[in-house]
């Protein structure tokens, strides 16, 4: 397979593990969240994040999703407290969805699936750079937002007008000045545990913090999100939809709740 991953039958989740052999890992990702086999833990914070939207730079297309990406040589977009400890600096956001409304997710809530889950990545800065943190147990940190069929989201809609210019993968354009905490859920109560990055590599480097409330996504955004490409400008056109892996083995890991 040579590092051609995909989600395809022949390239898919269940074939990483021949190049990828963490793919079997303790601490693998996603998860399905049972609430009532979380533990409340009244030391966790509140998660403190601060974004400023002129670090917005660019929205691409990178052939397994879509990611818009963040200026991060300076500590003026942050996630801190929550369940982890120092300054995890803004990377990018991506997103992971179905080629219908009854799947999509990475994370599941006690087996349900949601069209769609954000995934907002942050990289711990005792490490010097984004590429080295992933390598490290504590070197990222990922909140995960599920979006839920609704009415049309504002917010969501001002990245999805970009689409028209990266409908290939490999394309790229300038995006700035987006907010991503207007992608965030009015309730910031979270599920926390630890795990990995849910594409190849793989890696387990990620504090997952999962919130319990979704945001809002209509069915024709849904359906926009679905005419982005996994392929490149002059190969057969192949849909971006599916673009999730399951739910792992939990391993005896302990998920917590930031809420009663
Ligand atoms: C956590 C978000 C993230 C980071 C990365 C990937 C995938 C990711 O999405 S996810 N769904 O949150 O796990 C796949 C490519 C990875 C990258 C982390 C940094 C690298 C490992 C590079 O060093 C080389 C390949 C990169
Ligand atoms: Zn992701």
């Amino acid at each position: 397979m040579a590092h051609a991953w995909g989600y395809a039958a022949n390239n898919g989740p269940d074939k990483w593990v021949s190049n990828f052999p963490i793919a079997d890992g303790p601490r693998q990702s996603p998860i399905d969240i049972l609430p009532g086999g979380a533990s409340y833990d009244s030391g966790l914070k509140p998660l403190r994040l601060k974004y400023d939207p002129s670090n917005c730079l660019e929205i691409l297309n990178n052939g397994h999703s879509f990611q818009v990406t963040f200026a991060d040589d300076s500590d003026s977009s942050t996630l801190k407290e929550g369940p982890i400890s120092g300054v995890y600096r803004l990377k990018q956001f991506h997103f992971h969805w179905g080629a219908s409304d009854d799947k999509g997710s990475e994370h599941t809530v006690a087996g349900t699936k949601y069209p769609a889950e954000l995934h907002l990545v942050h990289w711990n800065t005792k490490y010097p750079s984004f590429g080295e943190a992933a390598s490290k147990p504590d070197g990222l940190a990922v909140v995960g937002v599920f979006l839920k069929i609704g009415d049309a989201n504002a917010s969501l809609q001002k990245v999805l007008d970009a689409f028209n210019d990266i409908r290939a993968k490999g394309k790229q354009t300038s995006f700035a000045g987006f907010d991503p905490s207007t992608l965030l859920p009015g309730c910031l109560d979270y599920w926390t545990y630890d795990g990995s990055l849910t594409t190849p590599p793989l890696l387990e480097s990620v504090t997952w913090i999962v919130c319990k409330e979704p945001i809002s996504v209509s069915c024709e955004q849904m359906a926009k999100f679905r005419s982005l490409l996994f392929s490149a400008e002059g190969e057969p056109e192949c849909c971006m939809v599916d673009n999730y892996r399951p739910p792992q083995p939990l391993k005896g890991r302990p998920v917590r709740a930031s809420f009663q």
